[in-house]
């Protein structure tokens, strides 16, 4: 559905099949005036989302919605993260109203389709006509006036069909479908994971990230980071990538009569650095990343934080470090990956990711994390994290990579992280850090601590 065929360039049957009920034919402008500022905003950026131009968190902190009063922006931010997570359940949803169910729609056909459906089914407070009538206006000014009448017949056909029922006892393919998720990535989830815990995953991967209670609530000093705070103010963060910023900096070796030497070699944006600076308070800590513009950005955020401002920073590859910046007491390898632990933050990430791109992110992570036990000093300590939930980037990459290298048992070092609620004991499963969305109540990370 997201792929425009060869042969769609003039569907002429839409132009057929329009219906009385779709009103007169209107002109672009008057079409234009006829969207509100949100949903046209929201259309503007998943098109590009889908064009592959942008990521939707930072289209929608960009100049579109900028423009748009709060109200307006709060509905924009709605429908683009609701649609980019149900996409895959309302294309299966409208798929039952076409006449050839396997047909390839023209992409703003599909979007208005998208918007309007996903309104329809899941915006309560959303009056039907105006999710309907929008969607053919942004039909229309999407480039398919021939389409506006099919786009209206079929929202009719959603709003008024019931829904689906829900079977007794669904397969992972028929729940990753309701769920809005590939099959294949949700099957994965089942085989590694358990059924309930993939159908948790899918749960959790459909609504606002949720903050799961694995810290004790902060003090006003340290939420505020009021004067004479001992601490100081806690960078903003979801509790799972805390909890491996936290354990890192727990996994931190004791040295005599000199600074610990710190590398976070895959930083950008810097939360986990920050956590770093906060409880390793006079450690030398280097932050570097590949990307110059990820670190720009990362530099002038850690700036708002006086306990940062001793990090030292660096543009380029950690498996090129120069040899003159020396070994280190402590790492951490917070490496890329394909983010299957974060996809109620990042919901666009279902829609892209392929099989076989586990293997070349697998592929990558071996060499940074071979790259990065090379420069620990005798009795220093690695944190290899991934916000991924597949083996590949995780256990197989530390078999790969590991080498002579001792595992350090997780569970003593959680034993040291502050404020660490007692449930959060369950997160070490097998020695090493998992959390799951929908089962912990965080983000899904992984993550394991090896001492040379
Ligand atoms: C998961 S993110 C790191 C998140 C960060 N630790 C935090 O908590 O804010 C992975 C980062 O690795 C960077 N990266 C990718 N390949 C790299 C490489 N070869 N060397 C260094 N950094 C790399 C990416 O630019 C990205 O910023």
């Amino acid at each position: 559905m997201s792929e425009r065929s060869k042969t769609d360039k003039a569907p002429k049957k839409f132009v057929k099949a329009r219906p009385a009920q779709a009103g007169p034919t209107l002109g672009m402008k008057q079409a234009q005036a006829k969207i509100t500022p949100a949903r046209r905003v929201a259309y503007e950026i998943l098109t590009l989302v889908g064009e592959g131009k942008g990521h939707s968190d930072e289209l929608l902190h960009g100049v579109r919605t900028d423009a748009l009063s709060p109200e307006d922006r709060n509905l924009a931010t709605a429908l683009v993260m609701g649609v980019l997570r149900w996409q895959i359940a309302l294309d299966a949803r409208v798929r039952m109203y076409l006449a050839r169910p396997d047909e390839n729609l023209p992409e703003p056909v599909a979007l208005a389709l998208r918007l309007g459906a996903f309104q329809l089914l899941h915006m309560d407070r959303i009056p039907a006509h105006a999710a309907l009538s929008e969607s053919v206006e942004m039909c229309r000014v999407g480039g398919a006036p021939y389409a506006t009448g099919m786009v209206n017949a079929i929202l009719r056909k959603v709003a008024s069909a019931a829904a689906p029922g829900k079977k007794l006892f669904e397969t992972p393919a028929a729940f990753a479908e309701r769920l809005g998720h590939p099959a294949w990535l949700v099957e994965r989830w089942a085989k590694n994971y358990g059924r309930d815990a993939a159908l948790k995953i899918c749960e959790a991967d459909q609504a606002e990230p949720a903050s799961g209670g694995l810290f004790a609530a902060l003090t006003d000093d340290e939420a505020n980071g009021a004067a004479g705070a001992a601490g100081g103010r806690m960078p903003q963060m979801d509790e799972g990538s805390r909890l491996v910023a936290e354990l890192a900096a727990a996994a931190a070796p004791a040295v005599e009569g000199r600074k610990l030497r710190v590398w976070d070699c895959c930083a950008a944006p810097g939360g986990k650095t920050l956590m770093l600076a906060l409880r390793l308070a006079g450690a030398d800590i280097f932050a570097t990343d590949v990307s110059g513009k990820r670190m720009d950005q990362m530099e002038a955020r850690m700036r708002r934080y006086g306990y940062a401002s001793e990090v030292r920073y660096g543009v380029g590859d950690a498996a090129q470090l120069p040899e003159d910046e020396g070994l280190f007491d402590l790492i951490l390898c917070d490496a890329p990956c394909s983010g299957t632990g974060t996809l109620a933050r990042n919901p666009e990430i279902r829609l892209r990711l392929q099989p076989e791109e586990l293997a070349r992110q697998s592929a990558r992570q071996r060499g940074l994390l071979a790259a990065g036990l090379k420069r620990l000093a005798p009795g220093g300590r690695l944190v290899y994290s991934t916000c991924s939930l597949e083996p590949e980037e995780n256990e197989v990459v530390v078999s790969a990579a590991a080498g002579a290298a001792v595992r350090v048992p997780v569970a003593e070092l959680m034993k040291r992280v502050p404020g660490l609620t007692p449930e959060a004991a369950g997160l070490v499963r097998e020695g090493v850090l998992r959390t799951l969305p929908g089962v912990d109540g965080c983000d899904g990370f992984y993550a394991v601590v090896l001492e040379r």
